[in-house]
């Protein structure tokens, strides 16, 4: 299987990951290029490309295109099939773990897999785990949202995301989320895989607006976080939420 990207994400776990969010529902090419040419000057690590409602081609093609042109992966984060191109370099292979729609957990990937199979992505086997808010993804994906402050529950979902072989745990508040996971939260699954030592990526977003909420979520154990919401408003934030998470220590 074809580890590339996931490969150039890993080698920069230590420096910490950041992950740029570009809903194709909301931004156009044009849009999307700067922000990713900004991202690739702030030191985020890669571009994610996805949204909860459908998205329609040309437009998620060209999409992709233009944000490769800042030289950064372009992973897709799909909410469903439709969020499939071959133009990217890999996609975030997910299982929402805590829906109720077992469309979201088996249903969607078996539709997926013989397209995704044919296009030649990279697949990185994604554990997605809905926190507290849930916000649109929550919505869709029917899921059972974990209450915030419950990391007891958070840390056995992530488990069960590690023993799969899910090679990211996505810890997710949804975008726009009015509050970002608890530090608490994030605390108790970070030691939870500890103790398996796990070696893939603990990955957490959904409302983190600010250097200081960025900073928490990896001083609590975060491998690194995704950026949406505050891109769309202010490209140049992405400079001041990078420096945060790189010198949390
Ligand atoms: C394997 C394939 C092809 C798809 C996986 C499909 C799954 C499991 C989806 C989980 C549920 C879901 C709808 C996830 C969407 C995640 C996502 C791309 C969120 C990005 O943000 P938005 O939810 O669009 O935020 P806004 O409300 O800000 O638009
Ligand atoms: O838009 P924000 O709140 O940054 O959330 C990013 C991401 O976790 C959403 O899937
Ligand atoms: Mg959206």
């Amino acid at each position: 299987m074809k580890d590339k990207t996931f490969k150039r994400l890993l080698k920069n776990k230590d420096n910490k990951i950041h992950l740029t969010l570009i809903d194709p529902d909301k931004t156009n090419p044009e849009i999307a290029k700067k922000i990713s040419l900004n991202a690739y000057e702030a030191g985020s690590d890669a571009i994610l490309i996805g949204g909860s409602l459908g998205v329609y081609e040309p437009h998620l093609t060209e999409l992709v295109k233009s944000c490769k042109e800042s030289g950064l992966p372009v992973i897709l984060f799909p909410g469903n099939i439709n969020g499939l191109t071959s133009s990217a370099d890999a996609v975030l292979f997910m299982l929402l773990l805590n829906s109720d729609d077992p469309y979201y957990v088996g249903g969607v990937q078996a539709q997926a897999a013989p397209i995704i199979l044919r296009m030649g992505l990279e697949t990185i086997p994604t554990a997605y785990i809905i926190i507290g808010h849930g916000g649109a993804a929550g919505y869709i994906g029917k899921a059972r949202p974990i209450p915030y402050e419950r990391g007891d529950i958070a840390a056995a979902y992530s488990l069960a995301g590690a023993m799969l072989g899910a090679k990211i745990i996505y810890l997710e508040a949804g975008s726009g989320a009015p509050y970002p996971i608890p530090p608490q939260t994030i605390s108790l699954v970070r030691r939870a895989l500890d103790q398996i030592e796990y070696d893939g990526l603990l990955i957490v977003g959904g409302g983190i607006n600010s250097p200081e909420s960025a900073k928490e979520a990896i001083k609590a154990g975060a491998d690194g976080i995704v950026n949406g919401t505050i891109v769309e408003k202010d490209p140049l934030s992405l400079y001041h939420m990078i420096r945060a998470i790189r010198n949390s220590y």
